[in-house]
C-alpha cells in the first residue's frame, strides 16, 4: 500500500512486482531513488518556526527515519466529548496518502458515505505541506479534491491552516488524514490507525442495516489482528517511509531487508490460507486488509 504512495509518485522509479515467493525490486535504481526522496523531503517543509521538516533530525548519525506521535488522539464516541452525528465531522485526506486511503477504504466499505464527508488535497506537497486545490488547478483530479469547504474556513489554503486554525502554537506536523470537527471547531483526530477504528462501530446507529454487519475487527480475531498489526506497521507500512527516507546505507539496508523478509512474511501467510479465503483469516476481510 505504501509503495504505492511513495513509489509511484515518479514513473522512474522502480516497479514492486509481486510474485507467490517473494517480492522483487527489478530495475532499482537507489541512487535515483534517493535523490528523489531527498528531493520530496527538503520539499516537505512544515512548521511554523523550527524546522520540524527533516525526516532524519539533524545530527542524529544513524540515519533513520524516526515517526513522531500524531498529537491529537480524541474519540468520536457514544456518550462521549464527541459525539456521532451525521455531517458534524469532516475528513481532510490526499489521495497520495496511504494512511489517509485506510480511512477512506473505511468509511465505504462502512457505508458513511452520506455522514462523513470528506476532500482532499491537491497530490503535490509543496514547502508548505499539503494545500487546497483550487479552482485554477487543472491536474488534480478526483472527487472532492477542492478547496477546504468547512464553515469557517473560508481563506484557508493549506492543511496547516486547519491545525494552527485549532492551535496556535501547534508543533507537529501537518499531516493527513485528519477529522475535523465542524461543531467544536476542534481535530478529532490526525491518527489513522484510530480514525479507522472509530468507523467501525462509533457510527452504527446512523448507517443502514446491513453494513453493521461489516465487522473490521471481530471480538475472536482482536488479539490476531493486533499481533499482526505490530509488524506490519512496523516492518511494511511505516518500513517503506523508513526505507525511503533513511539517509545512511546502514539504515537504508536495514530498512529494505526487513520490508522485503516482511513481505514474504505476509505472502506465507496467505499461501497458507490458500482454499480457506482470500483474507487474512480466510472468507470475511478484516482490519488487517
Ligand atoms: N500516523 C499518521 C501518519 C500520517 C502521515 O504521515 N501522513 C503523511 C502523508 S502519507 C503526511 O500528511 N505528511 C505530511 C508531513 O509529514 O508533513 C497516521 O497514520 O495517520
Amino acid at each position: 500500500m505504501l509503495f504505492t504512495c511513495i513509489l509511484s509518485s515518479t514513473s522512474q522509479l522502480p516497479k514492486i512486482q509481486s510474485t507467490t515467493r517473494s517480492w522483487t525490486l527489478k530495475g532499482f535504481n537507489k541512487d535515483l531513488a534517493l535523490r528523489y526522496y531527498a528531493k520530496v523531503n527538503a520539499n516537505m517543509a512544515t512548521g511554523k518556526t523550527e524546522k520540524i521538516t527533516n525526516w532524519v533530525a539533524p545530527g542524529d548519525k544513524s540515519g533513520e527515519f524516526k515517526r513522531g506521535q500524531s498529537q491529537f488522539r480524541n474519540f468520536v464516541r457514544r456518550g462521549g466529548e464527541f459525539e456521532p452525528e451525521g455531517g458534524r465531522y469532516h475528513l481532510f485526506v490526499s489521495y497520495a496518502c496511504p494512511w489517509a486511503h485506510r480511512t477512506l477504504i473505511v468509511r465505504q466499505l462502512k457505508g458513511l458515505q452520506d455522514i462523513i464527508p470528506y476532500t482532499s488535497v491537491h497530490w503535490h506537497m509543496q514547502e508548505k505541506g499539503w494545500r487546497f486545490a483550487t479552482e485554477g488547478d487543472r491536474d488534480a483530479p478526483g472527487e472532492f479534491v477542492r478547496g477546504d469547504p468547512v464553515e469557517g474556513h473560508e481563506g484557508y489554503t493549506h492543511i496547516r491552516d486547519v491545525y494552527f486554525g485549532v492551535d496556535k502554537e501547534y508543533q507537529g506536523r501537518f499531516t493527513v488524514p485528519c477529522l475535523f470537527d465542524t461543531k467544536k471547531g476542534r481535530i478529532v483526530s490526525n491518527e489513522s490507525s484510530e480514525i479507522i477504528r472509530m468507523f467501525y462501530e462509533e457510527f452504527d446507529d446512523l448507517i443502514e442495516p446491513k453494513y453493521r454487519d461489516v465487522k473490521l475487527l471481530p471480538k475472536e480475531f482482536e488479539g490476531e489482528i493486533d499481533k499482526a498489526n505490530e509488524w506490519i506497521y512496523n516492518d511494511i507500512n511505516n518500513g517503506v517511509y523508513k526505507s525511503g527516507f533513511a539517509t545512511t546505507e546502514e539504515a537504508y539496508t536495514k530498512a529494505v531487508q526487513t520490508l522485503f523478509g516482511s513481505l514474504d512474511r505476509v505472502e506465507k501467510h496467505l499461501e497458507g490460507m490458500s482454499g480457506k479465503g482470500s483474507y487474512w483469516f480466510g472468507e470475511e476481510i478484516t482490519e488487517v486488509e
